[in-house]
Parts: C-alpha cells; structure tokens; sequence
C-alpha cells in the first residue's frame, strides 16, 4: 500500500523523510503548502495523480509542527489526531461560533481509523486527541479558552489537517494526522516557538511510526 504523508512547509518534509533511512514503507513526502485550501488542493493533486497512473494512496497522513493546548500537549509532544476539526468553518452569531453542520452544510470533522490511531500513540509515545485546524493562528489566552471550551478534548491546533482530510475523503482513503508540538496554543509569543525541537520530534516520531505504517498495509480497518 502506498502512503502519502502531507506537510505543510518543506522544513517538516525534510524532517519526515529523514525517518525513513533504512528499509521503508512505499512512502511519499509532500510540502503541500500552509492552510486547509492549499493544503485540501495540494493533496487532492497527488491523490488524482496517483490514482490515474494506477498507483493510489491508501493512506494520507498530514504531519507537521503545531500548537499545543497546555497543560496536555507541552513543546516537545507529539499528538496524534483522533478526531481532526476545522475550528473556525461556521458562522459567528450573537449567541456564539455555529459550526456549518448546524447551518446545513459539509462536514467539520474527520475520524482517522481507531486502530491507526491507537497504534500509532502506543508506537510514537503521543497522546491522542482531537486536533483542530484553523486559518488563523491563535494569539490570546481567551481564543485558547474558547476553543478547549467548545473542543474539550482538542490536545492541539495546526493549519492544514482538515483540508488534507477533506481531501482523503474525496478520493475514500483514510486519514491519519500526528502533530509534533512547537509552542503552547496562547497569548502570541513567536520567537519562543520551538521549531528545531518540534521537528527532531517529527522525525523521532516518523521512525517508531515506520513498522505501524508497514503492518497497517495489510489491515483493513
Ligand atoms: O508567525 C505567525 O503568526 C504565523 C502565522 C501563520 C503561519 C505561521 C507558521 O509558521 C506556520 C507554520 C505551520 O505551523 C503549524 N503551526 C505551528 N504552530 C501552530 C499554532 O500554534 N497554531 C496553528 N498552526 C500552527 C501550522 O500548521 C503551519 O502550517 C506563523
């Protein structure tokens, strides 16, 4: 089975494709671009192209650095996505953020399969829980607030995970996202990101994932 693993900038591709030294699963690393529209076009590209050279994806995992929700997701962690939600596709009201399901439309949140999901934290060490994909970056303690009041269970906050499930979807192959935490989901503090950790994590991670994503070629989960 073929896998394609989407990040966002080529930083984290680099860091993802430095896993697979030896031996590998048959594994593409794209740069798929920052945000859901890019990143859902990006994606879905590959996914096309594959499928008409007749050779699809069976699995698309979206990978990168993200923001963590302190105390659960400190820098340095990694989280793997049981549930991966657009944060901010809705309508703001007078009584509050309406997700577009409540308005009729679409969907906002994508399931990876339970046992991927479930393998791939007990192999990587990371926690699992819902992570968010927003377009805006958040920057105060009061958004963090509002968004693990609304996500209980949100470990962490990227930009594209939702746009490269949209994608998945389309095409009917299962989704997997596993987020390597540089900075706490908070007041904006940009030069405290942690990139370089982040990224040593991705691939650290990457490298446990290897033998899940090989054994997972042959489920059917
Ligand atoms: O400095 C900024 O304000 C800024 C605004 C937009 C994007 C960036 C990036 O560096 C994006 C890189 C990449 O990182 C992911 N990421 C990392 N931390 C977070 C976060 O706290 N919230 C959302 N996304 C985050 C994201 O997936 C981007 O692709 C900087």
């Amino acid at each position: 089975m073929r896998i394609l693993v989407a990040t966002a900038v080529p930083v984290e591709r680099d860091a993802v494709a430095r896993a697979f030294t030896g031996p590998a699963p048959d594994v593409d690393v794209v740069a798929a671009g920052v945000g859901p529209a890019l990143a859902a076009a990006s994606t879905a590209t590959a996914l096309t192209r594959a499928a008409l050279a007749g050779a699809p994806y069976g699995l698309v995992v979206s990978a990168g650095i993200g923001g963590g929700f302190l105390p659960h997701a400190p820098v340095g962690s990694l989280v793997v996505a049981d549930e991966i939600t657009a944060a901010d596709l809705g309508a703001e009201t007078a009584d509050g953020f309406v997700p577009v399901t409540e308005l009729g439309f679409g969907a906002v949140t994508h399931r990876p399969p339970e046992a991927l999901v479930r393998a791939a934290a007990a192999a990587t060490g990371a926690r699992a829980g819902a992570v968010l994909t927003v377009s805006t970056v958040t920057g105060t303690a009061a958004r963090a607030a509002a968004l693990r009041e609304r996500h209980p269970t949100a470990l962490a906050e990227a930009m594209e995970g939702f746009g490269v499930a949209e994608a998945a979807g389309a095409h009917g192959v299962p989704v997997l996202e596993i987020r390597a935490v540089s900075n706490p989901v908070g007041p904006r503090d940009r030069a405290a990101w942690r990139i370089g950790d982040a990224l040593a994590a991705l691939t650290e991670g990457f490298g446990k994932l290897t033998p899940v994503l090989e054994s997972w070629r042959h489920h059917d989960d």
